[in-house]
C-alpha cells in the first residue's frame, strides 16, 4: 500500500507557511508572486471541496522590514511592535488576494492560553466552526503583540506547534508545514553534509527527536525540533503531517495528489504501521544486505529503519 494514497481524500487541511516561504530572503519583503500562487492553490483546494485553515507566520519579519530594522530585535517590546505592524500588512495581503477569487478571510490570533484553557479552547473551536459554516477562510497567527513569554503563561513562540494545536482543535485530518527545507533529515543538512533524507515517519521515538535541531536562519523560528513536536501533537490527534519545501509552493498540489514529496508523519490511526523509512540508506542496505546484517547485529542505528522496505 502507498502510504500517501490517502492524502488525496483529506478533507480538512491546516496549512502553515513559514516566514521564509512568503518573504524574499534578500530583503525580507513579502514575496508577492509566491503569496499569490499560494492563495490560488488554496482557492483551488477549496473549490475541490476541501476545507482549508491557513496558519501564516511573517508578522515579525514583515513588520521588522517595514520599520527598517536590519536584525531580528532582541528587545521583546520592539519584537511585539514589529508583530503588530507586520500582522496588519500580512492580513491585508491575504484579504486582498482571496477577495480576487471571491473568498472572505478572517484573522484569528491565538495565544497559548487559547488552547490550554478549556473555556478559551471551546470558544476558539466554535469560532472556527462558525467560520467554516460561513465559508470564511481563517488566517491564523500567534497574537505576538500581546503573547506573554513568562512563567505560568508561556507563548507558542513558533507557529509549528501552534499549527498542530489548531489541527487538533478543529479535528483536521492533515497538517502541512511549508518550510525552507525539503523535510526531515537525519541531522541539519546545513551543518552536516552527511545528513540523509527521511521520507516516512511512522513512529516518533527519542532517536528521531534527536534529529530535529534549531532554525538555521534569522527569519525562521524553531527549526526542525518544533516540527517534530508538532508532528507528535498532530499524529496523536489523528492528523497526518507533511513537511515540504515552500520554495516551490506548487508542492502543495503534489502533496495532495499523493506524490512522494517531503516527509510524511503518519497519524496514529494510519493503516500503514511499518518502520520509519530513511531514503538513500535503503539502496545501501539492499546492496550490502548480508554484510550489514552480519556486522551490525542490530547495533547500527540504520538497521532500525531497514526492516520494512
Ligand atoms: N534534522 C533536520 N532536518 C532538516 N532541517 C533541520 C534539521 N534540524 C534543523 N533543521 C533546520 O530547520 C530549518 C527549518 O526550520 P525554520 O528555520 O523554522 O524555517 P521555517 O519556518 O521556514 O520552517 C532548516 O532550514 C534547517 O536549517
Ligand atoms: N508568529 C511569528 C512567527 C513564528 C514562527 O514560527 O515563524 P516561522 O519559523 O517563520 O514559521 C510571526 O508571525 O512572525
Amino acid at each position: 500500500m502507498d502510504v500517501r494514497e490517502s492524502l488525496k481524500d483529506k478533507k480538512k487541511i491546516v496549512i502553515k507557511v513559514g516566514t521564509s516561504t512568503i518573504t524574499h530572503k534578500e530583503t525580507g519583503n513579502i514575496d508577492l508572486d509566491k503569496l499569490e500562487k499560494f492563495v490560488r492553490i488554496l482557492t483551488n483546494l477549496i473549490n475541490k471541496g476541501k476545507e482549508v485553515i491557513v496558519v501564516s507566520s511573517g508578522a515579525i519579519g514583515i513588520g521588522r522590514n517595514i520599520l527598517g530594522l536590519k536584525e531580528r530585535p532582541k528587545d521583546k517590546a520592539i519584537r511585539q511592535a514589529c508583530a503588530a505592524v507586520g500582522q496588519g500588512k500580512l492580513i491585508m495581503m491575504y484579504e486582498k488576494l482571496f477577495a480576487e477569487y471571491g473568498y472572505l478571510t478572517a484573522q484569528v490570533l491565538l495565544t497559548k492560553e487559547s488552547i490550554s484553557n478549556g473555556v478559551c479552547a471551546k470558544n476558539a473551536r466554535s469560532t472556527f466552526e462558525q467560520l467554516s459554516k460561513m465559508k470564511v477562510i481563517p488566517i491564523v497567527n500567534e497574537n505576538d503583540a500581546i503573547s506573554v513569554d513568562e512563567e505560568g503563561y508561556g507563548n507558542f513562540g513558533d507557529n509549528d506547534t501552534m499549527a498542530a494545536d489548531v489541527a487538533s482543535l478543529v479535528n483536521a485530518d492533515l497538517l502541512i508545514l511549508m518550510s525552507d527545507i525539503n523535510g526531515l533529515y537525519t541531522d541539519d543538512p546545513k551543518e552536516n553534509p552527511n545528513a540523509r533524507f527521511v521520507h516516512t515517519v511512522s513512529r516518533i521515538d527519542s532517536e528521531l527527536e534527536r534529529m530535529g535541531r534549531g532554525s538555521g536562519t534569522s527569519l525562521g523560528t524553531g527549526g526542525m525540533a518544533t516540527k517534530i513536536k508538532a508532528a507528535k501533537i498532530a499524529t496523536n490527534a489523528n492528523a497526518d503531517m507533511v513537511i515540504a519545501n515552500g520554495e516551490s509552493i506548487y508542492m502543495i498540489n503534489d502533496i495532495m495528489a499523493g506524490k512522494k514529496v517531503g516527509t510524511i508523519f503518519l497519524s496514529k490511526k494510519h493503516p500503514y504501521k511499518g518502520e520509519n523509512e530513511l531514503a538513500p540508506i535503503k539502496d545501501i542496505y539492499r546492496k550490502h544486505r548480508n554484510k550489514i546484517m552480519k556486522n551490525t547485529k542490530g547495533e547500527l542505528n540504520d538497521e532500525l529503519y531497514a526492516s520494512n522496505w
